[in-house]
């Protein structure tokens, strides 16, 4: 076992085993005392049938089961604090672990984690430390059992005979070469199991998450076929890890239940020569049967073992992921510049040479057909990702070198797709600012006219909200989420106008919100209804990546050229173009 397998299985936190395998070698060293004692309790009884010259020792006897009751007191009060121990570090190793990888998380790029399996991830969280628990908890003193009672034993044994010590030993080794030698195999079925593991969960999450389509579709069948595989593919990888370590596992201990036959063997031989007494060879029956248990116990468990550390693994190399750099605090002055930015997701570009200049306390409109990357330009300027060319500075400096959360409290954003969390309409809006109280939240809820919803509500501002905000319309949300950027009060404005149409009613109390949510604020909103920000300061006009013209709305009008297009068939039609 080296460091990287210790770092790998408590998720970075080798620390948390120090205790558990302190207690855990302490207890198991105790655990050798009664055998000793045992043994002692052996000679003394067989003496006067093997010795008929000697009398039975009675006093010494009782002395030695007197000792043996005391010895057996000591161990379960080693056992007490080696079973606290373990339990207790492994369940807030897991903890801790949780909480550090999730707000881990949280500082890595926005790129990063689109490349990832959210259904990977949540696994990690739950399954892969649920591992770990395990391993801490059961595995690991399972190991230091197996290691400290044989290591015991044949320093303790071979002082008895070396013969009989090295005849129970000796096919120990190979026990264990053939474990470590087949550890290559392990750790390929391992993968193979983890990754059809992790299949089945991405493919599990994607049935759940897209149950309303695939009910509105009626896509069931075709969707479960994938899922069904996908669980298929688990069983099969599942019993083939099982059918090929089996065998492994099995020789293994076959080899060491080999040493005892071959020390009973070697035992008979050597009393029928004369060269060993009954007592001796009783003591080593004694203890041979015993040492040998642990030992097989932790080989069964070395593969679980193996397998765990892969989890532990996976959490350790996501945690070593790089997250966001950048220490410098944001300036006072709130003028928000992008310079020459060029950016993409992936190969493809998404903005191509994008210059503009948004001065503090201005409402800057972006516009354009979808696609053409406006709410990428928030997401720059939010730095949830950093942009590959050029770039983005706030009072004049580049916020690539401003600490991102520092950044993000200066910035409220409003989400096109506004996402509820599962918790009270009071929780959900006290994530604008964490220690606001009741008064300030009902304040900013008026203020967002949400209040009077609220109210309607059966618990008011008690009521729970489903996950994603399932239980409220897409009207309401968005209005508990401009609530929630009013408390915030940030400097900043980020509004991602939603491309759905709201009715009449609630279009205009959602104006309303808005109006008085950008009041004083330096504002950048992406527009999709070109009447909400014909007064702009200024209106950016994208198309395909690049800015084709910016300027005020009658300026806009005048040199006739996208926006015009875009107004004048907006206006005729009333709804927003797919394309220019
Ligand atoms: N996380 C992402 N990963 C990969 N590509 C993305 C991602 N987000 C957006 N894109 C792509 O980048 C391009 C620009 O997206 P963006 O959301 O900035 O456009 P938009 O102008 O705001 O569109 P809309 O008006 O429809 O909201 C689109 O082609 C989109 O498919």
């Amino acid at each position: 076992m080296n460091i990287n397998m210790l770092r790998n299985i408590t998720a970075d936190n080798p620390r948390s085993l120090i205790k558990p395998a302190f207690f855990t070698t302490v207890a198991n060293l105790a655990g050798v005392i009664p055998f000793v004692l045992l043994v002692e309790a052996a000679r003394l009884i067989f003496n006067p049938f093997v010795y008929p010259e000697m009398a039975l020792d009675m006093t010494r006897l009782w002395w030695v089961c007197g000792a043996l009751a005391a010895s057996l007191v000591l161990l379960f009060a080693c056992e007490i604090p080696a079973y606290r121990a373990q339990y207790r570090d492994a369940y807030s190793a897991a903890a801790v672990g949780r909480s550090k990888l999730a707000e881990h998380l949280r500082k890595l790029s926005l790129g990063y984690l689109n490349k990832r399996d959210p259904g990977d991830l949540a696994n990690m969280m739950v399954g892969d430390f649920a591992m770990l628990e395990h391993g801490i908890s059961h595995l690991v003193p399972q190991m230091i059992g197996a290691a400290v009672m044989p290591v015991v034993a044949l320093i303790g044994l071979s002082f008895l005979d070396w013969r009989l010590t090295l005849s129970l030993f000796a096919v120990l080794p190979v026990a264990i070469l053939l474990v470590l030698l087949t550890s290559g195999i392990q750790r390929k079925l391992g993968s193979q199991h983890m990754r059809a593991k992790i299949d089945a969960g991405n493919r599990l999450q994607e049935y759940l998450n897209g149950i309303r389509v695939i009910k509105a579709y009626n896509l069931t069948g075709e969707r479960f076929v994938r899922l069904e595989g996908s669980f298929r593919e688990l069983m099969r990888q599942s019993i083939r890890l099982e059918g090929m370590l089996g065998p492994i596992v099995l020789s293994a201990v076959a080899c060491v239940r080999a040493g005892l036959t071959l020390m009973i063997m070697a035992g008979v031989q050597l009393l029928l020569g004369g060269s060993l007494d009954v007592i001796t060879f009783v003591a080593f029956l004694i203890i041979g049967t015993r040492i040998f248990d642990p030992l097989t116990t932790a080989l069964a468990g070395y593969a679980e073992f193996r397998y765990l550390e892969q989890a532990g693994e996976r959490i350790v190399q996501l945690l070593r992921e790089p997250v966001m750099q950048g220490e410098r605090q944001p300036p006072a002055d709130h003028d928000i510049e992008l310079k020459q930015v060029t950016f993409g997701y992936q190969d493809q570009p998404v903005l191509r040479d994008v210059s503009v200049s948004m001065p503090a306390g201005s409402f800057t409109a972006l516009v354009g057909p979808s696609g053409s990357g406006k709410s990428t330009i928030l997401r720059l300027i939010a730095r949830f990702y950093d942009p590959e060319n050029g770039v983005v500075t706030m009072g004049g400096e580049d916020v690539h070198a401003m600490d991102p959360e520092a950044l993000l409290h200066k910035v409220s954003m409003v989400f096109q797709d506004v996402y509820l969390f599962q918790d009270t309409i009071e929780g959900n809006i006290r994530f604008g600012r964490s220690g606001a109280t009741r008064e300030e939240i009902e304040e900013a809820a008026r203020l967002a006219c949400c209040h009077d919803f609220i109210m309607k509500l059966p618990n008011g501002y008690d009521t729970m909200v489903g996950e994603g905000g399932s239980t409220l319309s897409g009207g309401e949300k968005q209005r508990i989420s401009i609530a929630r950027a009013m408390l915030k009060n940030a400097p900043i404005i980020l509004l991602d106008e939603a491309t759905a149409s709201l009715d009449p009613v609630n279009e205009t109390q959602f104006q309303k919100a808005i109006d008085r949510l950008v009041r004083g604020r330096t504002v950048i909103v992406v527009a999709h209804r070109l009447k909400t920000v014909r007064h702009a300061d200024r209106i950016v006009v994208l198309d395909h990546g690049r800015i084709v013209e910016q300027g005020r709305h009658d300026e806009l009008l005048s040199s006739d050229g996208l926006y015009a297009r875009l107004w004048r068939r907006q206006h005729d039609e009333g709804e927003w173009p797919m394309t220019p």
